[in-house]
């Protein structure tokens, strides 16, 4: 089969093919975080805020690999993530986006059924199991919390200083399979607002295949301003057979018996 993506021939609806959890796996993701009636998240005062230390990445490379766009840093990055629900240490592997090719759709997670125009991933895996020292071993692991993703929308807004060097390199990898060496350093703590205090989290999978269930994901409630010249730098990036990736996004995935919690009232 050919390699999945987001077109009808290889897109989500295909997936179970060569991926059966996509179909009948009980935690997968994204799904769409309810705030009211029934199935609601729930307020948890537990909660506390998520802690990051993301000193400013000096080595890095820039992808397009058909499916997205992301930013990797060399083995030797020490930025960490720790705090929010989690237990263990976590360490930086990489981020990456999804979007839509209009400002309705394009993130992953929806709130009440909204969709935002695009979704940020900062993917990252337990650093203090003794099960596993990789993040490929974190993903094959089987362990429930193997790895965290932070997840924040982005909206249409003013144009977004911190991300720039990133949405200026998009033309750079339009071309799938095209990289380039991330020029100078990027300070991803000044992407993200300041106080990472309110969010949902639940346990949940990959969004693409192998769609492992291994994910302990925290999604912010606060979405990140993007000017739409941002927005458009992204649907000008090609998925590898001549055309755009427009809406590289799973749609939500049934709940089963999970609850969400909320750090916020
Ligand atoms: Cl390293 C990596 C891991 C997962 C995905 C896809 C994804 N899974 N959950 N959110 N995005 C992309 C790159
Ligand atoms: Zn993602």
């Amino acid at each position: 089969m050919a390699p999945w993506g987001y077109s009808k021939e290889n897109g989500p609806a295909t997936w179970h093919k060569d991926c059966p959890i996509a179909n009948t796996g009980v935690r997968q993701s994204p799904i769409d975080l309810i705030t009211t009636g029934q199935t609601c998240a729930k307020y948890d005062s537990n909660l506390k805020p998520v802690i990051v230390s993301y000193p400013a990445f000096s080595e890095a490379t820039f992808l397009n690999n058909g499916h997205s766009v992301q930013f990797q840093p060399s083995a030797g990055n020490l930025s960490e993530l720790s705090g929010g629900p989690l237990t263990k240490k976590y360490k930086f592997e990489q981020f990456h986006f999804h979007w839509g090719n209009n400002d309705s759709e394009g993130s992953e997670h929806r709130v009440n059924g909204k969709m935002y125009p695009a979704e940020l991933h900062l993917v990252h895996w337990n650093s203090e199991s003794p099960n596993f020292s990789s993040f490929q071993e974190a993903v094959g692991s089987n362990d429930p919390h193997a790895l965290c993703v932070l997840g924040f929308f982005l909206k249409v807004g003013a144009e977004n200083a911190s991300l720039k060097p990133i949405t200026d390199l998009l033309s750079k990898v339009k071309n799938a399979g095209s990289s380039v060496s991330f020029p100078g350093k990027f300070d991803l703590k000044a992407v993200l607002p300041e106080t990472l205090t309110d969010y949902y989290t639940y346990d949940g999978s990959l969004t693409t295949p192998p769609l492992a269930e291994c994910v302990k994901w925290i999604v912010f409630k606060e979405p990140i301003e993007v000017s739409t010249a941002q927005m458009e730098a992204f649907r000008a990036v090609d998925d590898g057979h001549g055309k755009p990736i427009t809406g590289n996004y799973r749609p939500p995935c049934p709940l089963h018996t999970r609850t969400v919690a909320a750090s916020f009232k």
